[in-house]
C-alpha cells in the first residue's frame, strides 16, 4: 500500500457490500481499494447499477459494509457503535445529495447551523458563519427560506451546512443532478475552488462526464468492481473525458492494484 494512504483522509480497503433479497444476493460492490489523499477532488463513474451509491453510502458511514475496512481520518469505521458512528458522521464527514434535503420551514442561515444545532452546540461563531456563506456565495440569502431559493442556492445552503462542522471529507451524490447546466457548472467550479483554495477533499458520484472533468481523477466502477482510474489532466474537455470512459465500460474488467492512491 502507498505509505502516504495511512494518513489519508479516506482509506478504503478491500470493501465488498451483499444485499439480501429473500433467498437471492445482490453483490453490489466487490473488494474495492481507493485510498484518497487530503485537497483531492476524486469522481466515481459508473452505469446505473454498478454500486456508485453504495460505495458512497459505505465511505460516509450511512451504511456498513460486508466486510472489508474504511477509516476516515485515521478512524476506522468498523470500530465505532452505531451511536458513536453517527456523532462521527456529523463531525467529520460532510454529505451532500442530489435533492439538497434542506429543511423547509429553516431559513439558509438556520439550515446551514443545524448540524451544530443537532450536535448541541449553543456557542456559534457568528463570523466563521459569515466567512462561509460569503465563500459560497450566499451572503444576502440566508434569511431566506429554501422556497425562496434558486437550484442553484439551495445546493450551496446544502453545500455550507456540510461544511460548517469542517469535516475531513465532503462526498456529494450526484451534486448537479437537479440542476441545469449552467448552474451545474458553476456548482463544479465552486467544488473545484473549495479544493484549491481550502485544501478540501471531495469524493462526488456523477453520470456527467461534463461533471467529471473538474475532478483531478476519476474512478471507474463496473458491476461492482473498481475497473480503472485515471488522472482528468490528459482529460480538459467533458468530450476527451466521455470517450476514454465509454472505452473503459466496454472493456472486460482489468482489477486495478489493492490500496492504490488517487
Ligand atoms: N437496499 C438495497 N437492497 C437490495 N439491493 C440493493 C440495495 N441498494 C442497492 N442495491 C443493488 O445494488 C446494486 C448497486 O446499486 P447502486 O444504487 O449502488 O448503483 P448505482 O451505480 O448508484 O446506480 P444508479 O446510478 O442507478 O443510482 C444494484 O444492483 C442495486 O439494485
Amino acid at each position: 500500500m502507498n505509505h502516504d494512504c495511512q494518513s489519508a483522509p479516506l482509506l478504503v480497503e478491500r470493501v465488498s457490500k451483499t444485499y439480501r433479497q429473500s433467498a437471492a444476493e445482490v453483490h453490489a460492490l466487490r473488494d474495492v481499494s481507493l485510498c484518497v489523499e487530503s485537497g483531492k477532488f476524486v469522481a466515481i463513474m459508473g452505469a446505473s447499477g454498478s454500486g456508485k451509491s453504495t460505495l458512497l453510502h459505505l465511505m460516509s458511514g450511512l451504511t456498513r459494509p460486508t466486510s472489508g475496512s474504511i477509516r476516515i481520518d485515521g478512524q476506522d469505521l468498523a470500530s465505532l457503535s452505531d451511536r458513536r458512528l453517527t456523532h462521527f458522521r456529523r463531525q467529520r464527514i460532510g454529505i451532500v445529495f442530489q435533492a439538497f434535503n434542506l429543511i423547509p420551514s429553516l431559513t439558509a442561515y438556520d439550515n446551514i447551523l443545524f448540524p451544530l444545532y443537532a450536535a448541541g452546540i449553543k456557542s456559534i461563531d457568528d463570523a466563521a458563519v459569515c466567512e462561509l456563506a460569503d465563500q459560497l456565495g450566499l451572503s444576502d440569502r440566508l434569511g431566506q427560506r429554501p422556497d425562496a431559493l434558486s437550484g442553484g442556492e439551495q445546493q450551496r445552503v446544502a453545500i455550507a451546512r456540510s461544511l460548517i462542522t469542517n469535516p475531513a471529507i465532503l462526498f456529494a451524490d450526484e451534486p448537479t443532478g437537479s440542476l441545469d447546466s449552467v448552474t451545474g457548472e458553476s456548482l463544479c467550479k465552486l467544488l473545484r475552488d473549495l479544493c484549491d483554495q481550502q485544501q478540501r477533499t471531495m469524493v462526488i458520484v456523477t453520470h456527467e462526464p461534463s461533471v467529471a472533468v473538474w475532478a483531478d481523477e476519476v474512478v471507474v466502477l463496473k458491476d461492482g468492481m473498481l475497473v480503472q482510474r485515471f488522472a482528468t489532466s490528459g482529460h480538459e474537455d467533458a468530450q476527451s473525458l466521455a470517450a476514454h470512459y465509454q472505452e473503459i465500460v466496454r472493456q472486460p474488467p482489468l482489477l486495478v492494484e489493492t490500496g492504490g492512491t488517487v
